[in-house]
């Protein structure tokens, strides 16, 4: 038996947040040490979840505790103020101060914190060092680059070694080539970071580059959560599916077969009784112009709805009962006149899928 003692996490929030309209009502539970992703489609709800982490927006219910101290639990008429929180951000609409040079900028924290002056500037200068920025110091924010900025923003939030780091698309504003190296680059500040952090992002690259556990959150909620490897493999929403580029159908399995429905199946090698996910991705789906025989028993109907360029190959989006995309070569396409409109039948091989339960 597991004798350890459960350590509270670090983070321990019930956020509640109301909005015209919207409702945001996530746990979220963070270690020291770990990053936590939150990841969803637009409007979702993850920057009011990371406003609310930070004081910007106040809880309407819930709780959130950080440490041993609660930030915030409106029921109780508890609220700490953001500047007063042991928070660092990094915020899209919240980089730096222009009229401050770079490292005025990282040194504003630490003198909050009441560290005297020279101090502060030292302090500000070895982060400035570690960000790689060790003769920009003297720069103001319009003298530097992008992905400069973005690294004294990096500073500035771990200049007052924050118990919570948040950072909220910190990667969005730069090119491809200073996204590679600034990702590698915050990979190693993460990695260094003893508190905990949430990032919010739209790229999954980051996501999984840089997370140790992904939070999905859908229309305020949390729809699924797990480490990278476990969410990319088997996903739970529409949303999930396509952000790891895989077709994701639902139905009842019985056996190595998941009724879908109208009366179609698919394959799968997995064994398994009841409400089933099975997943597979876009090149394991063939075309067929007409319906096959007995040599691919389990093919259903599907009409061309759009055809576009993917790498090498062609994506075909499905519509139809069985709604999927498919991934062709040039050549198979051209075989099969695959325009929009057209009906095709579509099949996968039992070994190219992977079914899951839809329970816990
Ligand atoms: N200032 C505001 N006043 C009222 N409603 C708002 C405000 N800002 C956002 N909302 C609403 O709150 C919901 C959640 O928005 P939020 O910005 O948190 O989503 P998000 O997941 O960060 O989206 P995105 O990926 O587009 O940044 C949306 O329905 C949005 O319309």
């Amino acid at each position: 038996m597991d004798r350890r003692p459960v350590t509270p996490p670090l983070l321990d929030g019930h956020l509640v947040v109301d909005r015209a309209g919207f409702r945001l009502d996530v746990r979220l539970h963070v270690a020291a040490g770990e990053v936590v992703a939150l990841l969803g489609p637009n409007g979702a709800g993850k920057t009011t979840a990371l406003r609310a982490l930070a004081g910007l927006h106040p809880l309407d219910a819930g709780r959130l505790r950080l440490d041993s101290t609660v930030l915030d639990q409106p029921d109780a008429r508890r609220f700490v103020r953001p500047e007063r929180r042991p928070v660092g951000v990094v915020f899209q609409d919240y980089l730096l101060f222009p009229h401050l040079t770079a490292r005025d900028n990282v040194a504003f924290g630490p003198r909050r914190q009441g560290l005297p002056r020279r101090a502060a500037r030292a302090r500000a200068d070895r982060w400035l060092d570690r960000v790689g920025l060790a003769g920009y110091a003297g720069r103001r924010p319009r003298e530097l680059s992008g992905g400069q900025a973005q690294r004294v923003a990096l500073a500035r939030a771990l200049a007052v070694h924050p118990t919570l780091l948040l950072l909220d698309e910190p990667l969005a504003a730069l090119d491809a080539r200073t996204r590679l190296d600034t990702r590698a680059e915050l990979h190693r500040h993460l990695t260094d970071h003893a508190g905990a952090a949430v990032l919010v992002t739209h790229d999954p690259l980051d996501a999984l580059a840089l997370a140790d556990r992904l939070v999905i959150v859908e229309d305020g909620r949390v729809v699924q959560e797990g480490d990278p490897a476990t969410v990319t493999a088997r996903p739970r929403t529409d949303y999930v599916a396509r952000l790891v580029g895989l077709n994701l159908l639902r139905g009842r399995a019985d056996g190595h077969l998941v009724h879908l429905a109208d009366g179609f199946a698919v394959p799968t090698a997995d064994r398994l009784d009841g409400d089933a996910f099975v997943v597979f991705p876009p090149t394991a789906v063939t075309l067929h112009p007409d319906r096959p025989g007995s040599d691919a028993p389990h093919t259903w109907p599907a009409t061309v709805a759009g055809v576009h360029r993917h790498g090498d190959h062609l994506r075909v989006q499905l519509a139809g009962p069985v709604s999927t995309v498919a991934d062709v070569t040039p050549a198979v396409a051209a075989g099969l006149r695959l325009l929009p409109g057209q009906q095709v039948w579509a099949s996968v091989a039992a070994g190219d899928t992977r079914a899951y339960p839809v329970g816990p």
